[in-house]
């Protein structure tokens, strides 16, 4: 199978859908993407029902990419946020994400605890400090395919070109991809893709109703993005969906009104594999003998 690092140096654009248990797994591998991004934030917002702010912990990130692990065969690009600490803290969390199936960890340089890029008053760690948790990362994983994607926070707190100059000292460190967060318009998307393309592969990101305009895979690829992931667009699908059928069911007593907007039994058990996992388990049951 074609390693992540070798998918991300040729075309098109890698397009990874964000996920954040085994049920969005299964289903955005059936709807045919090449990776998947297993999201901090959407982790939060559905485990939590809460905020993007750090809240989440290493170890139920890394329990959530096992279970996902366990439902697809897809490359998982997976969120560490800040490593979760210090350089030695984010090499642990290096070995448990490598061990728990990650394809590729995304470390960024706030301080701890972070918040949602997109939401304002982060903080940041100095970029030497940043470069040497990427360092000890790549010391820390078991295998060289396992990427390290750097992101900087640093455009909304110290500005655009020192966040081109805190991205260049991360490539130095030995980053395998990069992600500045939150250009704040399609000229700095596109002067992000100028400096770095062609030198490292770059990822985008896009966060509806976030700060930075949302553009379509295609149109980033010609920018010269090589990784474009929409990580909480799910959550906020399925969040409407059910704002809206709890308020149907609360209101009629009964799912009948919402029936076109659902999958009944039959259906979802077809998602999830019922039939196969049934017949499967009819082999080890002992009727056979
Ligand atoms: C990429 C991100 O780190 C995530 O957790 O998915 C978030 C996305 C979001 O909050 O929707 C981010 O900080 O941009």
């Amino acid at each position: 199978m074609e390693s992540l690092r070798a998918r991300l140096a040729r075309r098109p654009v890698l397009l990874a859908p964000g996920v954040y248990d085994g049920l969005t797994a299964a289903l955005a591998t059936a709807a045919g993407f090449e990776a998947l991004y297993l999201s901090g934030a959407a982790v939060a917002y559905t485990r939590l029902g809460r905020p993007d702010i750090g809240l989440t912990t290493m170890s139920e990130m890394a329990d959530t990419l096992a279970l996902i692990r366990d439902r697809t065969a897809l490359p998982v690009i997976v969120d560490a946020d800040t490593g979760f600490g210090n350089a030695l803290n984010a090499q642990r969390t290096m070995r448990a994400y490598e061990r728990a199936g990650a394809s590729a960890l995304q470390v960024e340089d706030q301080s701890f605890p972070k918040r949602c890029g997109h939401l304002s008053d982060k903080r940041l760690i100095p970029a030497a400090e940043m470069a040497g948790k990427i360092r000890a990362m790549a010391d820390a994983r078991e295998s060289a395919e396992t990427l390290i994607i750097a992101r900087t926070d640093a455009i909304g707190v110290e500005g655009f070109e020192a966040a081109l100059e805190r991205a260049e000292a991360y490539v130095g460190a030995g980053a395998d991809a990069l992600f500045v967060e939150a250009p704040r318009s399609g000229e700095e998307l596109r002067a992000v893709a100028a400096r770095f393309a062609g030198r490292v592969p770059l990822m985008a990101n896009m966060v509806e109703g976030g700060v930075t305009p949302v553009s379509a895979a295609q149109d980033l690829e010609a920018m010269g993005y090589a990784l474009v992931i929409f990580p909480g667009g799910i959550v906020r699908a399925l969040a409407k969906t059910a704002e809206e059928y709890y308020a149907s069911l609360h209101a009629h007593g009964s799912n009948r009104p919402f029936a076109a907007r659902m999958f009944d039994f039959k259906e979802l058990n077809a998602r999830i594999g019922t039939p196969e996992m049934l017949e499967a388990g009819r082999a080890y049951d002992g009727g056979e003998e």
